[in-house]
């Protein structure tokens, strides 16, 4: 992550919610609009090439899409504002904090540094996220997203909502469903924020699973759980619909503490108990028992090596039964590749510098001259005043990276995340892998055009109001053109278990 510890408690979640209006996630596939499905970046051509190519994903990875819109580099004369001092000061900081990080990476490696790193936020409560924060509006954005895509692609295919009657003008579902309820695995679940997304699903949860190898996070999910229950499963005073009737009954959860990407999640007893197929290797999956697995702004550690990210996909394919989803959000791997391209041509020697100069040497580039002596080589890196994504070594001119796992960056969010190092998920890699383990693309949205097709949904739209997301009435945006680049920064996804 990121994800900005993008986390809401109960009472930030989607309250009414008219669940005719959303077809079951299976339905809406064969009624699909080409825009909805097909987003622009994700260029269809490029996917049926890859889909009808030899199962190598490693040879299939995809010339990343250009990005449609360059967005502005930071104003001129900005920096001159900060003084020498506090400039060597900021440098002097982030190299402690990149020492004291590669001292951790060092003697325990990446994941147990990243462990720490979440076992250390803070769980500041509701109110600080909701007023004092300076990426409130951020946080809610995510959440919102995170929210849509469980409710598009949560429910089963044979589930079909409760009959609405309208009554004065709001619409009741008639009383508790028949049907089964989900069972739900949620990877990398952290301090259990997607609870009270999970208890506003159109389709009852029955058993919530919460994975998370950082013990503390997950002790803080337990305790979310837990005012849940004390408070009867709904938010603060107000059901499912938020019409005064009684929210649904609160599903079972159980929480482990538990690394999903390092080693097989069939070690749980109750993961077993709900089904998971462990045989073989890729496409002999016959399945496992949970409807949907949710890995929220977390896959992205699984690239550290490709025998990680094929243990995370075991792991999914293994718990998933046919028919299952597995939904989620990991940072754009077409926007990493454009601003890596962007940063190297910027880098580059000018045709003009090739010139030998008046002394015989060849000129260097602008970037090179400004650099002192002793200083580093400049290293890809972007951002704005919240978010900061900084490649720590080279990075291939043309963007895409090779071999695509183990490509590290380091990710800073303002409040959240604290350079935290990430892998880069290139999208066509991943998307090959996903399909050697039965898991075939349903969705793959960016951020911004998420919000772009579901911010006037008749049942989305409301909800991104009562979560803070824009004013009531359609009112404005209350997400910062910063916080909306902060999170254009990833993508959306769902898979079907084929
Ligand atoms: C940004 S947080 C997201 C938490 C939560 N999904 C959300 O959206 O609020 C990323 C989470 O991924 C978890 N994570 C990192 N490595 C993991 C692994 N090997 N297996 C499972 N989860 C992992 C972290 O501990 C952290 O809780």
């Amino acid at each position: 992550m990121a994800g900005a510890d993008a986390t809401s408690p109960v009472e930030d979640q989607p309250q009414p919610f008219n669940a005719t209006k959303l077809e079951p996630a299976k339905k809406r596939k064969r009624s699909r609009s080409p825009s909805a499905s097909n987003p622009k970046r994700h260029d269809a051509r490029s996917d049926s090439k890859q889909s009808n190519s030899p199962s190598n994903p490693l040879k299939r990875q995809r010339t990343p899409s250009p990005q449609p819109q360059v967005r502005k580099q930071k104003r001129p004369g900005q920096r001159a504002r900060i003084t020498d001092a506090e400039q060597e000061h900021i440098r002097q900081k982030k190299l402690e904090r990149e020492k004291e990080l590669e001292a951790v990476v060092a003697k325990q490696g990446i994941h147990d540094a990243v462990r720490q790193h979440y076992n250390a936020v803070p769980e500041r409560g509701r109110d600080w996220r909701k007023t004092d924060s300076r990426i409130k509006g951020l946080r809610s954005f995510n959440n919102w997203v995170k929210s849509t895509i469980i409710q598009k692609f949560s429910p089963n295919e044979d589930f079909t909502p409760p009959a609405p009657q309208e009554r004065g003008g709001m619409i009741f579902a008639e009383g508790p469903s028949e049907i089964k309820g989900l069972l739900v695995l949620d990877i990398g679940c952290g301090k259990g924020g997607d609870l009270g997304k999970w208890q506003q699903a159109p389709q009852n949860v029955e058993l919530y699973v919460g994975l998370d190898p950082a013990d503390v996070s997950i002790d803080q999910a337990k305790e979310r759980y837990r005012q849940m229950s004390s408070r009867g499963g709904g938010g603060r005073g107000r059901g499912r619909g938020g019409h005064n009737r009684p929210p649904p009954r609160l599903f079972q959860a159980e929480f482990y503490t538990q690394d999903c990407f390092g080693e097989s999640i069939d070690r749980i007893p109750l993961v077993r108990d709900v089904g998971f197929d462990s045989a073989g290797g890729p496409s002999r999956f016959g399945g496992g028992g949970f409807d949907v697995v949710s890995m929220m702004f977390c896959m992205h550690y699984a690239f550290e090596s490709e025998e990680k990210a094929r243990m995370m996909l075991k792991n999914v394919a293994g718990s998933l039964k046919k028919g299952g989803r597995l939904i989620g959000c990991i940072p754009n791997s077409d926007v990493i590749s454009e601003k890596v391209r962007e940063f190297n041509a910027r880098i580059a020697p000018k045709p003009e510098d090739e010139k030998s100069g008046e002394d015989g040497e060849k000129a260097e580039s602008k970037e090179v001259i400004e650099r002192e002596e002793g200083e580093a080589e400049p290293t890809a890196e972007w951002g704005n005043g919240i978010y900061r994504v900084r490649f720590p070594g080279k990075t291939p001119e043309d963007g895409i990276f090779r071999p695509p796992f183990g490509q590290k960056y380091n990710y800073f969010l303002h409040e959240a995340v604290e350079e935290v190092p990430e892998y880069v998920v290139p999208w066509g890699v991943f998307r090959s892998l996903a399909e050697d383990y039965n898991l075939e693309l349903q969705y793959h949205k960016s951020f911004d055009e998420v919000w772009k097709t579901e911010n006037d949904d008749d049942v989305l739209g409301p909800l991104s109001e009562r979560m803070g997301v824009r004013e009531r009435g359609r009112g404005p945006l209350l997400v910062s053109d910063e916080e909306m680049e902060a999170a254009s920064f990833y993508v959306a996804f769902c898979f079907y278990k084929v």
